[in-house]
């Protein structure tokens, strides 16, 4: 283990064919005159030397950990690829501006702590890669490190202050494109600096020296990509804080009673899966029972709606007026528009003695289940993929992207229904070869009904004796058991 110091030349070393260690650091050395390749160099220290031009390093194939910093020379790195053992490289305080020839080495630790580079790259290949210092450079985003997951310790300190990536609208992010779609400012000094690349870089330990805390682990998750639980608390707490700061008012009609809660009925599942108009339908060929609950919407009518019919057509900033006024039990954001069922949409159908029945996405079913109402949810899932794009398609209303989005929700809803047993009550396989989604499910639920309220030896028709409560209870509950014999 040979330590130098004003040493100008190497050339000492060269008959030393047993030497491991060398460390050759804060020296004179201007060039590698002489030094010949030694066969089992593992490690070498070169660092705080004043080369100029270096070594072609391809001949010292059996280096496992090299230093070459502050070796104050442009042109030095020659032959590295060559280093297959090289697992340690430190190239710290050089002039490098970028990175190449390092893709093929087995590298663990790399340290580019103050050079002059604005972007990573070259490192993407680097898949053994576990501790990377970039701190002193100028770099302003983490893309080229996405795919290193072995990656647990960065140093990303005092890089360049500017907004690196810009947010997208598009809700189907992969963790790829979320490189680019998290906005984070590299000043340390900003709030969500470490949140963001805790986020990015989900297997980090250490990061700027400190230690990466589980806290920050499931905050940079919240933040960045929250699961749809986190998002519906989040959105049920909102609106039960507006509603607290409202003067109070008393909404008898759907108050839960001692024995049983206010009855509703919600039909989820993707986007035009038929939910809506089987909705419509319900309401209104078992009139007596249910009326639709109408949700407030930013989105534009389509060609055939109507205000007040389909939806509340409402602008942003009134939407957002309203849930400041506490108006809504939940809303989502699906497809760039707010979406949202108000308390008074709900009472304006009990008030009249009937179950409200309404459609939703799976944000909204999770965001109203933490509310004190207590709906039967049914699930209208297409089976067959091919028929349901061409249901989306003939409707002329979608982007390719919208109805990718569309498919794709398929099977968030069918997970939810594998993973989460009885979150909802009964589940309709919709879309047959031979009849479109709703009148499937309708004939199905007009069938039944028809039967129980129309044959008089049908022993069912005790729902009449009921308490009004209690029959649009049993309405839904019939409506939710017949899926199970048919
Ligand atoms: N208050 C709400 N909460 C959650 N989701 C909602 C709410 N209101 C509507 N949605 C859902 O938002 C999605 C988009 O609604 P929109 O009416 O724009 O879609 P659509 O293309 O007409 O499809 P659909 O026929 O399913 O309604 C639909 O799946 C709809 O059920």
């Amino acid at each position: 283990h040979f330590n130098f110091s004003q040493l100008l030349d190497l050339s000492c070393v060269s008959h030393m064919p047993y030497l491991v260690i060398l460390d050759a650091s804060h020296n004179e050395i201007s060039d590698f005159f002489g030094f010949e390749p030694l066969k089992n160099l593992k490690e070498v220290d070169f660092s705080h030397n004043h080369m100029t031009k270096m070594k072609d390093l391809s001949a010292f194939s059996s280096l496992a950990k090299l230093n070459l910093d502050r070796i104050l020379t442009e042109e030095y790195i020659s032959g590295l690829e060559q280093c297959c053992g090289l697992t340690h490289l430190s190239l710290a305080h050089n002039k490098i501006s970028r990175i190449s020839s390092l893709d093929r080495l087995h590298i663990t630790y790399l340290s580019l702590r103050g050079n002059k580079l604005e972007r990573i790259e070259g490192l993407e290949n680097l898949k053994s890669l576990q501790v990377l210092d970039l701190s002193l450079n100028q770099i302003n985003s983490l893309c080229g490190l996405e795919n290193l997951h072995l990656l647990g310790l960065i140093n990303m300190e005092k890089n360049m202050s500017s907004t690196c990536i810009k947010s997208s609208e598009d809700e189907r992010r992969t963790s790829t494109d979320l490189f680019f779609c998290i906005s984070c400012d590299w000043t340390q000094e900003q709030p969500d600096y470490r949140l963001s690349i805790v986020f990015l870089l989900q297997h980090l330990t250490v990061l700027d020296q400190e230690k990466v805390t589980a806290e920050e682990k499931v905050s940079s998750i919240n933040k960045y990509d929250p699961p749809l639980d986190v998002v519906a608390a989040r959105d049920h707490m909102m609106h039960l804080v507006y509603e607290m700061m409202q003067p109070h008012v008393l909404y008898d009609s759907t108050l839960p009673s001692a024995d049983s809660p206010y009855p509703m009925l919600v039909l989820t599942g993707p986007q035009c899966c038929g939910k809506r108009e089987l909705a419509h339908r319900l309401c209104q060929e078992f009139c007596e029972y249910f009326a639709y609950g109408i949700c407030h919407t930013t989105r534009g009518p389509y060609f055939g709606e109507e205000n007040g019919t389909d939806y509340h057509f409402v602008t942003e900033e009134d939407f957002q007026n309203m849930i400041h006024m506490g108006k809504f039990i939940q809303t989502v954001q699906y497809g760039g528009h707010s979406y949202g069922l108000t308390r008074d949409a709900i009472e304006d159908v009990a008030k009249e003695g009937l179950a409200c029945c309404v459609h939703m996405e799976l944000e909204g079913v999770l965001s109203l289940k933490n509310s004190y109402f207590e709906p039967r949810y049914i699930l209208l899932i297409p089976t067959q993929v091919e028929q349901y794009i061409g249901h989306l398609s003939s409707r002329g209303f979608y982007t390719p992207a919208q109805i990718d989005i569309a498919v794709s929700r398929i099977e968030l809803y069918a997970n939810t229904n594998r993973g989460r047993p009885g979150f909802f009550d009964n589940i309709i396989p919709c879309g047959t070869k031979s009849k479109p989604f709703v009148s499937q499910c309708f004939t199905m639920v007009w069938n039944y009904l028809f039967d129980i309220n129309m044959n008089p030896n049908n022993t069912n028709t005790h729902i009449h004796t009921y308490s009004h409560r209690v029959n649009l209870h049993q309405m839904i509950y019939i409506l939710m058991n017949m899926y199970t014999y048919t």
